[in-house]
């Protein structure tokens, strides 16, 4: 919190307003969201989604009409530290590598928004 708070006052400074442009020079603040969503993920079964076809996926049959949940929030316990630095320097959108938002062709169509909501609010509330 402290940390992120001294990047705010910095990039900020006291005499005006948090602003959305404001969200690109803060690298560390982005990170602690990042390393949020990773362990508190606001779907944790993302959205549920249902197979058009049989399907062989890593040696399962999965027949046509199942329901597929993908456990995000499990996945991202591991590790169960709060550790922001980890994402320092990646971007949100890289393949897999934080699935709050979903993955691939069907991942959130939102996530420029939220982005920028959750940044939003949160640098203001801090600053
Ligand atoms: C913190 C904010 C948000 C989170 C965590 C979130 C998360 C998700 C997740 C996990 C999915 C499913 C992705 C998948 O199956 O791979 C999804 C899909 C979707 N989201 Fe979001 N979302 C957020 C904000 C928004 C916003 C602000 C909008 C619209 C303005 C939005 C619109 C959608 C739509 C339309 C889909 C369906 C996309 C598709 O099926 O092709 N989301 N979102």
């Amino acid at each position: 919190m402290a940390k992120v708070k001294t990047e705010i006052s910095k990039a900020v400074g006291p005499n005006r307003k948090f602003e959305e442009s404001d969200i690109e020079n803060l690298p560390y603040m982005q990170a602690v969201m990042k390393e949020s969503l990773r362990l508190h993920p606001p779907l944790p079964f993302l959205i549920p989604r249902e197979t058009i076809q049989d399907t062989k996926f890593m040696g399962y049959d999965v027949p046509k009409g199942t329901q597929v949940l993908v456990n995000a929030w499990v996945i991202g316990r591991d590790p169960m530290s709060f550790k922001p630095d980890r994402f320092l320097g990646s971007k949100l959108d890289v393949h897999y590598e934080l699935i709050p938002f979903g993955a691939g062709r069907r991942m959130c169509v939102g996530l420029p928004l939220g982005h920028r909501m959750m940044h939003f609010s949160l640098g203001s509330l801090l600053h």
